[in-house]
């Protein structure tokens, strides 16, 4: 398992829109809950702002092209995965963007499949939702068809192109 990292930012990062709880003991425990009440549509983050390259893609890390990977080095890193999400991770604006209104106290989610083709660390998803996908391992282990309806960057969809011609 990929160590965690010892968060090397000032924080909080976002106290505007992002309050940081831990929900269990152990490892990636942590995660990213709205600090207020936040409409569908507001852009809650520039993460080009703090992020430097990744060395390697990590449980950490957001794929933001085919071949590169960023540290977020912000609260943005406990976003946790959902199948029914409600922040997208833009990575050619470089935005989270919120697509629902998301109440205070309420996880901030993204789907992880939108940015990662291949993650460094699989998991068993525990979003709860009626359309989760399971195991969470990246954009190329699931079915062309299970990812339609859901906001995917450009790169990912250059991938799933290249690999079964695309969205069908
Ligand atoms: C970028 S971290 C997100 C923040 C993490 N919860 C933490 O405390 O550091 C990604 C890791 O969080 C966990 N995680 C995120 N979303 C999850 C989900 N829906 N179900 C189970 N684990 C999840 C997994 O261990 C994953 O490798």
């Amino acid at each position: 398992m990929t160590i965690e990292q010892v968060p090397t930012w000032h924080q909080p990062s976002h106290p505007d829109y992002i309050a940081v709880k831990t929900y269990k003991s152990g490892s990636f425990s942590k995660y990213a809950t709205a600090s207020t009440r936040i409409p569908a549509g507001t852009t809650i983050a520039e993460f080009s702002t703090a992020a430097t390259p990744a060395t390697a893609k990590a449980y950490s890390s957001l794929q933001v092209s085919e071949t590169e990977h960023i540290e977020l080095n912000s609260d943005l890193l406990y976003s946790n995965h959902s199948c029914d999400p409600n922040v997208i991770f833009d990575t050619d604006s470089q935005t989270v963007t919120t697509i629902k209104d998301i109440e205070e106290g309420e996880p901030i989610t993204f789907n992880y499949l939108s940015t990662e083709w291949d993650m460094a660390q699989a998991f068993k998803c525990e979003c709860g939702s009626k359309k989760c996908l399971g195991e969470i391992q990246g954009a190329k282990h699931v079915p062309t068809k299970a990812l339609a309806g859901y906001f995917l960057n450009s790169h990912i969809k250059r991938l799933l192109e290249k690999r079964d011609g695309g969205l069908q």
